[in-house]
């Protein structure tokens, strides 16, 4: 299928779907309803990044927000606030008996901010685009999968999917066919223009951002990505999303 098959959603209703799947705030809600998310990152180099992702979560709505990162990071991580459930683990040799008894009960992973590329924190908890560009089959065919690649980051991506360069001058095509090789899954792709994707509808963003490229918004994506995806999962269910 080409992308000119793909549909095109109007920029215009965004707000309005987003709007849609925020829950009602009701008192029979109990502590974890709104969000459980976990942000899996933090490093010796990186405790901004995963602090930024967990937060937004929180700050967006979530109820509960973890983070699982390395021994040394932890307790800076903790530091920059009380609301964060730090879990210090990814440099322990059973990190997998360690968070596995975390994630069933989460409701969204985010997995990559600041995760760094320490060899053995990859085998690990693995940074989530750099884990996906050298085993994509990790993610292929799961369809509630976002990756939220940068310019560069999609690059690297659809070299080593398709062993040549994304055709800059076909954003769309180039992002759709890389939907479809992994099976459906969504792609964010940042830049000036954010390009959505899940290989047959496409959502192209393009409001008006801050010109200011300074680190850490796209782990602000991310994290706030962690609770709307809860949120979309649970109005889809009950059949009111748009
Ligand atoms: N305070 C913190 O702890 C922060 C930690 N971070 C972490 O730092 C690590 C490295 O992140 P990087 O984003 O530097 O990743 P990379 O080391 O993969 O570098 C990406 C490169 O692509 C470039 N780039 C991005 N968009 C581009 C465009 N449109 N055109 C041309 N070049 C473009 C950037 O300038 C950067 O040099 C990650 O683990 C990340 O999570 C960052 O998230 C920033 C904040
Ligand atoms: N040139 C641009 N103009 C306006 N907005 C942009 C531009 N590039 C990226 N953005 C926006 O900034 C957000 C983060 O994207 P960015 O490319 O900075 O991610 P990143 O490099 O992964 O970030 P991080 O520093 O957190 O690792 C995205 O939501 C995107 O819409």
């Amino acid at each position: 299928m080409s992308a000119s098959h793909a549909s095109y959603i109007k920029p215009g209703i965004v707000l309005d779907m987003v709007k849609s799947i925020i829950p009602e705030l009701t008192t029979d809600l109990h502590k974890g309803m709104m969000g459980r998310v976990v942000v899996v990152g933090g490093c010796k180099e990186y405790t901004g990044a995963p602090y930024y992702a967990a937060i937004s979560s929180l700050k967006l709505g979530a109820d509960l927000s973890h983070v699982f990162c390395t021994e040394a990071s932890a307790p800076v991580i903790k530091s920059y606030s009380p609301e964060l459930i730090v879990h210090p683990i990814l440099d322990h040799s059973d990190v997998e008996t360690e968070a596995d008894q975390w994630l069933a009960r989460m409701h969204a992973v985010v997995v990559g901010p600041g995760l760094g590329r320490d060899k053995t924190i990859l085998e690990h908890a693995k940074d989530g685009l750099h884990l996906v560009t050298e085993f994509p089959d990790v993610v292929r065919g799961y369809k509630k999968a976002i990756l939220t690649p940068n310019v560069v980051e999609f690059s690297r991506l659809y070299n080593k999917l398709f062993n040549e360069q994304p055709d800059r001058s076909e954003p769309i095509v180039c992002l759709t066919k890389v939907c479809r090789e992994l099976g459906n899954v969504t792609i964010v792709q940042k830049g000036e223009v954010d390009i959505i994707s899940d290989g047959e509808n496409v959502l192209v963003c393009s409001n008006e951002g801050s010109p200011r490229r300074c680190g850490g918004q796209g782990d602000l994506l991310s994290g706030t990505m962690g609770t709307f995806t809860h949120w979309a999962h649970t109005a889809q269910s009950k059949g009111i999303d748009k």
